[in-house]
């Protein structure tokens, strides 16, 4: 057993076996070993030879069964006995081995296969599950902490999930629109699908093919193009020869290579600048090109990575975009590429999302949190039905007249309109002025619209109307619902806070939202212990049953090393009767909020952060009181409680 432990170390049978040699070329009488003595004993006849160069009886023993021939001889003396073989077998054991364990041990990315993997078929043939065109299954991406070194110890930064399980299909024929804010995952998922980054969990299966799977990973690299979020071109080259190399490195073959380069720049409108350098292109040339270059070959699923935002700098300063006519073009090039092919697209355009998409998915901090048709998410998701009233010519005559004389009277000719819309919809207008007037309609009294518009029209004259608009509410409604209650999802799961001061003199921790604004009413003032501090409160209508109920709007910025703070708040308002009670939350779960003390003091009252859905109605109030002044703001992240006064 210890020959064998020993022999399983190509190092000792190698050099074992070089010993042997040696020893028989030592002196210029030795004989040295041929070939065909390879299986003999040391010339001299060795007693101690145990280990040969080969094995003296081998060739006899393939005379006999393998049967009889383990039986007849020890098997392991038969290996011992063999330097070749060893060497041989040691060589594919460890290889093997180091196949294995590559696989199973999590790499730099945390990336592992399961101990078994070698028993799916799929491993082996690339293939898995059935055909449909792309099927996201559970998809994971963890990133690694980063270490950063110091002077005298080093830093280690937290993982971060930034895909935490995405299940999604997609069809062919379909354009598929990925959006979501900044940071959601949109491109480590593209990147997870196209091979650039190695999945921690779950799975993808492109045509048929696992991403996890090395075999499956390269069948998928043939049949897909990218378009990557930055334009991966070199400035030396001219945009057809761009077009040339990735159809080369396609292996497309060299008699279609130049029908194809004409016929992507005509698509893209590059013809005349297909033969000048690419570094002396604008930037949505660029961007045109790398659209080009993303459908060369005629792939089976193109990714799309925000392809029409781009920076370029126009007398040294950065500017953004492409200009309309150009913006529609790609947009019809996308349109008329989409058959034959699933095309995924991210972007931060809801315009092109609206315009482009077959069906929406919305990513926010690493989850999908919906999917679905533009004008499904708009009616499930989005606040209701807008609907927009324009006023009659004479009316805004008279309104202005009125405004020369200084009479009041500009108001009161939109008050039969907004009565109109009180008595039947119970609904306040959301934006109004002289000329038109803005009401949202939630999405229960949908069966009250029909009745109500044909009454509304029979009274258009009457009450000076001269145009009625209704319509969903818009796909950037939608995503910020949706972004916002992600926020608000992972603000209470992270709890990290933030001490907003109030003008009425007292202080609140809210959680961290990475929102322009969110809302917060406080709604309990009794549990204060008025012997630790005096708090500037107005205490004077509320009892244990009946607490004061008040809302302020906070509003949220990113300071220059990219953390939230707060800019500042609206004056207090009133909680509207539709805001359920606030359940007492301990700060920091599920968006609880606590006063501070006069002298930092922390003592919990019950107040939550309210989902801004909820105050829809109350947007009129909003508006005026944006123009008030701010409180003055505290960074209690960066631990220096610098006060400033702001106003927007
Ligand atoms: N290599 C990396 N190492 C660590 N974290 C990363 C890495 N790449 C991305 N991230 C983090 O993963 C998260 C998702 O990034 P990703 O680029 O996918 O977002 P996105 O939705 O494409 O954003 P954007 O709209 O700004 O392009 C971000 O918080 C980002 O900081």
């Amino acid at each position: 057993m210890t020959r064998v432990l020993w022999s399983l170390f190509p190092p000792n049978t190698f050099s074992q076996g070089l010993k042997l040699l040696s020893d028989a070329t030592l002196t210029p009488q030795d004989p040295s070993i041929s070939w065909s003595k390879r299986a003999e004993c040391a010339p001299n006849d060795d007693p101690d030879c145990v280990i040969t160069i080969c094995t003296s009886t081998l060739t006899d023993k393939f005379h006999l069964t393998t049967v009889q021939w383990l039986s007849d001889h020890h098997f392991f003396e038969f290996l011992q006995n063999d330097i070749y073989l060893w060497l041989l077998g040691t060589f594919f054991l460890w290889f093997v081995l180091a196949l294995y364990f590559d696989n199973i041990v999590p790499n730099a990315s945390r990336v592992r296969k399961s101990a078994f993997y070698f028993l799916k078929p799929g491993y082996w043939t690339g293939k898995g599950g059935n055909r449909v065109e792309v099927q996201i299954r559970g998809l994971a991406k963890t990133y690694p902490g980063t270490t950063k070194f110091g002077c005298c110890k080093c830093k280690k930064t937290a993982l971060y999930l930034a895909l935490k399980g995405l299940w999604m299909n997609i069809a062919k024929d379909q354009l598929f629109c990925l959006l979501g804010p900044n940071g959601a995952g949109k491109t480590t998922t593209i990147n997870c699908l196209t091979g650039i980054n190695p999945v921690t969990g779950g799975d993808a299966l492109i045509y048929g093919n696992p991403v996890r799977s090395s075999v499956g990973m390269s069948n998928i690299r043939k049949m897909i193009g990218v378009c990557p979020q930055f334009d991966i071109l070199w400035d030396a080259l001219p945009g057809e020869e761009h077009l040339r190399l990735f159809a080369s490195v396609k292996g497309l073959p060299p008699a279609s290579i130049n029908p194809m380069v004409k016929k992507s720049l005509a698509e893209v409108k590059l013809t005349e600048a297909g033969k000048i350098r690419a570094g002396s292109y604008s930037g949505g040339m660029k961007r045109r090109l790398s659209v080009a270059v993303s459908h060369i070959g005629d792939p089976k699923l193109v990714f799309l990575d925000e392809p029409l935002n781009f920076l370029f700098l126009i007398h040294g300063t950065q500017t953004t975009g492409m200009d309309p006519i150009t913006r529609r073009h790609v947009w019809d090039i996308i349109q008329e590429t989409k058959e034959g092919r699933a095309i995924i697209l991210t972007t931060h355009s809801m315009e092109e999302a609206d315009i482009l998409s077959d069906r929406i998915g919305i990513l926010a901090k690493g989850r999908l949190r919906c999917i679905g048709t533009s004008i499904r998410l708009k009616s499930r998701f989005g606040t209701g039905f807008v609907t927009n009233i324009s006023f009659a010519e004479s009316n805004n005559q008279e309104n202005n007249n009125n405004d020369h004389n200084g009479e009041a009277g500009a108001e009161d000719s939109d008050e039969p309109v907004k009565k109109f819309f009180k008595d039947h919809l119970n609904v306040k207008p959301v934006e109004e002025n002289k000329a038109f007037m803005t009401f949202v309609i939630p999405h229960e009294k949908e069966n009250l619209l029909a009745k109500f518009y044909d009454e509304l029209q029979d009274k258009e004259t009457e009450i000076g109307i001269s145009d009625i608009q209704l319509g969903l509410a818009t796909l950037e409604e939608v995503f910020l619902n949706i972004a916002r209650k992600a926020e608000l999802e992972s603000a209470a799961v992270d709890g990290t806070t933030s001490t907003l001061e109030l003008t009425s003199g007292s202080s609140v921790e809210v959680i961290n939202l990475h929102l322009i604004h969110s809302y917060l009413f406080v709604d309990a003032i009794q549990s204060i212990d008025t012997s630790w501090g005096k708090i500037c409160w107005d205490t004077r209508n509320e009892t244990a049953e009946n607490p004061r109920r008040i809302m302020v709007e906070v509003y949220w910025q990113q300071d220059e090393s990219g953390s939230l703070c707060i800019l500042g708040h609206s004056p207090e308002m009133s909680v509207p009767e539709n805001v359920p009670a606030a359940d007492p939350v301990a700060p920091g779960h599920g968006g609880g909020v606590s006063l501070l003390g006069r002298r930092g003091r922390r003592q919990q009252v019950q107040g939550t952060v309210i989902d801004p859905e909820f105050v829809r109605f109350s947007t009129t109030s909003r508006r005026i009181s944006r123009s008030g002044s701010f409180a003055s703001r505290r960074f209690s992240r960066s631990g220096s409680f610098a006060s400033k006064r702001s106003s927007l």
